[in-house]
């Protein structure tokens, strides 16, 4: 059974005021999960990473020895798995039934397994609900980021954006941040190969109507915190995207 969070993991501070729901999409190693979060610091808000409830679930197939080839037995699984994580851009924590899989669900095996999750419908259907009852939870005052975000879990959020960079630019800062542990075939594998599986059910390649777009390959990590910081500025202000 899926439990709801316990109230303790979104503080009070983070939930009162008036909505704002800010929406990122974006392709592998564009800096969604690292940006969002420095956003969501910056402004107040709770953060939701919904990569982590993909991986998380494809964590709990793998452990479960469920094929993952087999749709019905995946979408049964995604109904019934507990996942608990965190919803502060300052913890960091996934648990699958009580099980701690914050390192297991980052490691390349998973990377290379999610997109047969991420590309079952049903999974996917009852992932999007659950991340609609999160932002709920969160009193609408929450930074979520994904593929899907902006065109199907808050279509209606107060800001949305695509968050992007060039091919060279993602390749380059993932090697880094997995310390060099991977090869440039591996690489190009999980960031470039992952993302054309994926985009076979969502596309977050392209702005939708009213999605602003930053392109953050030549912006360093504060400049394109600064720039999503400005799109949610004007998103409030002035409204979507011409
Ligand atoms: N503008 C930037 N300049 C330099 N490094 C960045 C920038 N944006 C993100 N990064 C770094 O790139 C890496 C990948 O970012 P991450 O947030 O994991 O991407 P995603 O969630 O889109 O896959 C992280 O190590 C992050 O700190
Ligand atoms: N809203 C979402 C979020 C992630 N996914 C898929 C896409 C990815 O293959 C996996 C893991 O997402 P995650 O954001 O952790 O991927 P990165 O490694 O940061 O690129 O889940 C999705 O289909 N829809």
């Amino acid at each position: 059974m899926f439990v709801t969070f316990p109230e303790p993991v979104i503080p009070e501070r983070l939930r009162l005021g008036k909505s704002l729901v800010v929406a990122v999409d974006g392709p592998s190693g564009s800096g969604k999960s690292s940006i969002s979060k420095a956003v969501a610091r910056r402004l107040g808000l709770a953060f939701l990473d919904t990569g982590a409830m993909y991986r998380a679930l494809t964590w709990h197939c793998l452990n479960g020895r469920i094929n993952l080839e087999n749709a019905a037995a995946v979408e049964a699984a995604a109904r019934t798995v507990k996942i608990e994580q965190s919803l502060t851009p300052d913890g960091d924590f996934v648990r699958v039934n009580g099980i701690n899989v914050t390192g297991p669900i980052r490691e390349p095996d998973i990377s290379k397994a999610v997109s047969a999750v991420a590309t079952n419908l049903g999974a996917r259907r009852e992932l999007v609900r659950r991340q609609q009852e999160i932002i709920a939870q969160c009193g609408s005052r929450i930074v979520v980021e994904g593929r899907d975000i902006t065109t199907v879990v808050a279509p209606r959020a107060e800001a949305r954006l695509i968050l992007t960079a060039s091919e060279e630019a993602r390749l380059r800062r993932r090697g880094l941040q997995l310390g060099g542990s991977q090869t440039q075939a591996q690489l190009r594998e999980q960031v470039v190969g992952r993302d054309a599986k994926d985009a076979t059910v969502v596309d977050f390649q392209r702005a939708a109507d009213g999605v602003y777009t930053v392109d953050s390959s030549e912006l360093d990590f504060e400049e394109t915190v600064d720039a999503v910081i400005n799109v949610v500025r004007r998103s409030v202000n002035e409204g979507p995207a011409a």
